[in-house]
Formats: C-alpha cells, structure tokens, sequence
C-alpha cells in the first residue's frame, strides 16, 4: 500500500503521539533519508568483510583536513546541558520516568535503545510518558498502591532522549509497505509531540544517538536534524546531540563526528559497553590474540580502554564539547558487603573519569547519583563542567586504540557459565517488553547481552581453551545451557519458568552463540518474535 500506514494497535490516547503531524514528518524522512540509512548499513558489512579479510581500523586519511583544521568548535551547550556531572539512564515507563527525573540527577537519558524492548507498547507509550512529564502532569499508582509524582521543590533531571539505533527498524510504521527506521521514528514522534513544549520551558529537545559506526552516519542524523526542525519551523541549531562513541570503529572517527554534527552537537560520550562488544565483534575471526577475556576482567583501565576514554577528553576539549563517563554497572543491593562494594566500584570509577577530565557521567540506579555527583563536584567544584581542560599531553595512536593483546585476564569456565545465564535472562525479560534487569547485582542490558553472547560465539569459533584447559567445543557450550536453563528453572520455580519467555529465549541464545555466519544484533532476531 502506498503512503505512510500505522499497523500497530491504536491504543487510548496514541492519538497524542501518532499525530498528522508526526507522521508527516517520518515520511518525509523515510523518503529522503531510509535509502542513505539502507546504504551506510551495507558499508558496515563491507567493512566487517574486509576486516575478516585482514584490513584493519585506521584514522582516515580523507578527513586529515578536518583533524588537522584547528579553526572549528562546536555549538556552546544548550540551556539545561551546562552541567551534566551526573546522568542518570533509564527506560520510559511511567514509574521509571518520575522516579529518573526525581532523582537528583542533572539529566535523565530517556532510553528508547540499550534500556528498552521496542514492543509497539513502549515506543508509543514511552512518548506520552514524556509529554505528560514536560507536562508537568505524569503521575503513577502502583498495584501495592504506591503514589508517584513528579517532585517540585527542586529542578528536575533535563531530559536527553536516546532514539534506537540505524540497524533497528519499525516494523509498526511503513512507508509504501518498508519498514521504516526505530531510530527516525523515535525522533520524529518525541520532536513532533514534545520538541515545541521543550523550547516553550526554556531547553530544547535533546537526543543522544547510539551505536554509531562513522561520521557518515553522523551526516544522516544532522540531515535529519535539517529537515525536521525545518519542517516543523523549529530554528536550526535548537536540536541538540550527544554522540555515544560506542563502536570500534566510530573511535578512529570521533573528531569527524563531532565535525558533521557541529552546530547540534552536545559532545561525546564513552559508552563502554556497546564499545567492548563492537571490539569483539570486529576482531571475531581474527584468532587468539583478539579474543577479550572474562567480561569482568575487561576493565576502564586495561589499555584499549584506556587509550579510547583519553582520546575521547581530548578530542571533546579541543572543540569546545561535552565528554560524558560511561554506565558502571553496579546497582544496590540488600546484602550490606555487596552493597559497600557496589559503592566502592562506581565511586572509583566516576573518580577516574572526573580525573581523567570527563565533565559528567551515567549512572544505572537513583540510588548511585549522590556518588556521582560527589566524585565529580570533588574536581568541578562550583564549576559547571571542565571542557577548557584541554588534554593537550594526551597522545594516543591507532595502535593503541587497536592493543587487544595486552588485556590481562583468562577466559574461564565461570565466565562462560555466566555469559550464558545472562545472555538467556537478559533475552526472557526483553521479550517480554522489559529491556534492562538487575542480574548478580549488575545491570544488563541490550549492550551487556550483546558483549555475552559475542564472547560465546568468538571463544567457540576461536576453540579458545579455559583456564582448567577444557576446550569450548560446541558440545560445551549445549552442556552448559541447558545446565544454566536447569539452574535458573530451579531458583524461580517450574511455574514461574514454563509462564515466561524462557523457550524462545533459550533457543534465541542458542541460534546466537553457536551459529555459523555471526548475527550482527541480538535485538533483530528477537524482534522479529515481537508482535
Ligand atoms: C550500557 C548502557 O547503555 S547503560 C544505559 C542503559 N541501561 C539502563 O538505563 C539501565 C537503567 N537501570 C535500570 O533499568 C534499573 O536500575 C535496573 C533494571 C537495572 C534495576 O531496577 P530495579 O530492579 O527496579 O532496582 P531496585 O529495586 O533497586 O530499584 C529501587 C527503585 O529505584 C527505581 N529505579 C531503579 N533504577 C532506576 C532508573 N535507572 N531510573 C529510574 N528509577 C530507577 C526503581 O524503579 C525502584 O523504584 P521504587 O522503589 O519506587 O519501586
Ligand atoms: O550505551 C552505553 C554503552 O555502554 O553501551
Ligand atoms: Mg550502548
């Protein structure tokens, strides 16, 4: 059928979102920009086939001029993003959306991408959540009878919308019967429905764009910026955006980024674990010196961290923009020991960063943001963030971004039992419409999931051998998941596990990890399960 159509339920109210408006302007940007979208994912491909074929990551020699062109800067920060010292990430449910801007927290990311499960629900759903809070309306009563509502006697978190990434589509919203892009759609729904009512308040609409892989991908999304603010007579420039440098790739391209997005840009962020799992995607097939150890081995610190989050500062600094710390993983927990130590990694990690020249981080939980702010406040003091820190001794080259080899730490049979576990736990809870969950008092979400099932496909395909000399065989791996499968049916009881999602995913996870030909998303085949 010809034309934009919405096939997914109209439920009450989605008449405030899926307005003529806003599905005039997916359209348009369907028309203009899905075939570049299209394109600029088959240049990934290509690129991952010449790196199986021995090419490597570099800095690009086409854009030496706009490395080299010290005359540009980006746009100053926009009203509500001057001091970002603590950002607190969440999906966009109601309780989660007062409870994040409650928080105390300077910015809430509102996760349409790593947090959330695209389920028609929570895409449409997500969006009045977000109007009713610029609203100044949104409120919740749980079933326990537990009231929410937004609070007045401080400033609430300003709010940074994440919109999918380009890989994801939409399967609800086609355009002469394509699927059109989760990424345009996000955008387009929250710019049309509650852009105009961010700038009446004083702050703009706000985006942070994830899983990029080049500065061509930035393009598109400054062209979609272009568009759409002219389309809805918003004044160019309005629309802001943060980058996550969170593929391998992008961090050999971080200046070009910054560049194409200049007058929308809000600066970088380090967003570490989508960093990790893009590495090991990258370097798959490259053989035993590319294979990353244990996940909770790879720390901030071990050196293709390091080199990455430096020249990150650096590069941030020198144009005038915003470098954003990434999610350390931790969440409260209710055993006292595990807790102080929860507490203990995340202010050593934010101390790092403030150090380290970052001018804010993420946090996963309300209860870390006093943490946060305090490691950041401790360096900043009354100052709003530290972009005049230039990290001019900062030097990193293309090796070091690509050392692989020098990260300490064994591959092990609890790494692999732990990877399964939680690849099939993170994949029960997103299929049924819930996209992070606290796991052994972990966050996991979309990029902890990818980075568990990558490591099981590379240390199979690799026959790496275990720390007690085992070798991943695909024999292994069965044995193990259906051990783990038995071991969490035990802990939540057969009813339990036979009433969710545990089949699809079990089978997911295991389509994922032993497959021959890598599967480039978890979230795309898991998708395609979703009604
Ligand atoms: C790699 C990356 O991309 S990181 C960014 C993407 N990931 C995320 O954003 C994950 C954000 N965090 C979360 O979703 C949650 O913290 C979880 C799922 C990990 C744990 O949540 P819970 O199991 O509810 O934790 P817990 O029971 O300790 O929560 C206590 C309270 O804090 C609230 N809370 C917890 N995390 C958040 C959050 N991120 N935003 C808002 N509220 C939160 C809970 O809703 C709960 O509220 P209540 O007491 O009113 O019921
Ligand atoms: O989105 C953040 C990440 O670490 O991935
Ligand atoms: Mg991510």
């Amino acid at each position: 059928m010809s034309g934009i159509q919405v096939t997914g339920p109209l439920h009450d109210r989605y008449d405030e979102v899926l307005t003529p408006t806003a599905l005039d302007l997916i359209e348009r940007l369907h028309r203009e920009l899905n075939p570049r979208r299209l394109e600029l994912l088959q240049r990934r491909a290509e690129r991952t086939a010449a790196l199986a074929a021995g090419a490597d990551l570099d800095f690009l020699a086409e854009t030496e001029p706009v490395r080299d062109d010290g005359s540009w800067q980006v746009a100053p920060p926009a009203p509500g993003l001057e001091d970002r010292r603590v950002e607190i990430t969440g999906p966009t449910d109601r309780k989660m959306t007062i409870n994040a801007l409650n928080s105390g927290a300077k910015v809430w990311l509102a996760d349409q991408e790593d947090a959330n499960t695209p389920l028609w629900e929570n895409v449409v759903g997500g969006q009045l959540n977000l109007s009713d809070a610029i609203d100044g309306t949104i409120e919740f009563t749980s079933p326990e009878g537990k009231h929410y509502a937004l609070r007045t006697e401080q400033p609430l978190a300003t709010i940074v919308v994440r919109p999918r990434g380009w890989h994801l589509p939409e399967k609800h919203i086609t355009v002469d019967d394509e699927p059109t892009s989760g990424g345009l759609v996000d955008f387009a729904l929250y710019l049309a429905t509650s852009g105009q009512k961010q700038i009446d308040r004083g702050q703009g609409p706000y985006f942070y764009l994830a899983k990029m892989e080049s500065h061509l991908e930035a393009r598109l999304w400054n062209d979609a910026f272009v568009l759409a603010q002219e389309a809805l007579g918003i004044p160019r420039g309005t629309i802001r955006a943060t980058v996550l440098i969170e593929t391998f790739p992008a961090a050999f391209e971080m200046e070009e980024i910054l560049y194409e997005l200049r007058e929308h840009s809000a600066g970088l962020n380090a967003g570490r674990w989508d960093y990790m799992f893009s590495v090991i995607k990258n370097y798959r097939t490259r053989g035993a010196d590319y294979v990353l150890p244990d996940r909770n081995s790879v720390t901030m610190t071990v050196p293709f961290m390091r080199a990455y989050t430096e020249l990150l500062v650096r590069t941030c600094h020198q144009r005038g923009a915003h470098a954003i710390g990434g999610m350390a993983a931790f969440i409260p927990s209710r055993d006292p020991e595990v807790n102080e130590a929860a507490f203990a990694k995340v202010r050593d990690d934010k101390t790092r960063e403030a150090g380290d020249g970052f001018d804010g981080s993420w946090v996963a939980h309300p209860g870390m943001v006093e943490v946060c702010r305090e490691a950041f406040t401790a360096v900043l003091g009354d100052r709003p963030n530290q972009i005049d820190r230039t990290r001019d001794d900062v030097q990193v080259s293309a090796e070091d971004l690509r050392d692989i080899a020098s990260t300490p730490g064994e591959v092990t049979e609890a790494g692999l039992r732990s990877n399964v576990s939680v690849g099939i736990q993170y994949l029960a809870a997103w299929l049924g419409g819930t996209g992070a969950v606290g796991i052994n008092n972990l966050m996991e979400d979309a990029a902890t999931a990818e980075i568990s099932r990558s490591q099981v496909w590379q240390w199979l395909h690799t026959k790496v051998e275990l720390s007690d000399g085992q070798q991943v065989t695909r024999e292994l791996v069965e044995r193990v998941i259906d051990e783990e499968c038995a071991a969490i049916e035990q802990k939540i009881g057969t009813h339990a596990f036979a009433g969710g999602h545990w089949a699809e995913a079990r089978a997911t996870f295991t389509e994922l990890a032993l497959a021959d030909h890598y599967i480039d998303f978890l979230t795309l085949p898991a998708y395609e399960q979703m009604p």
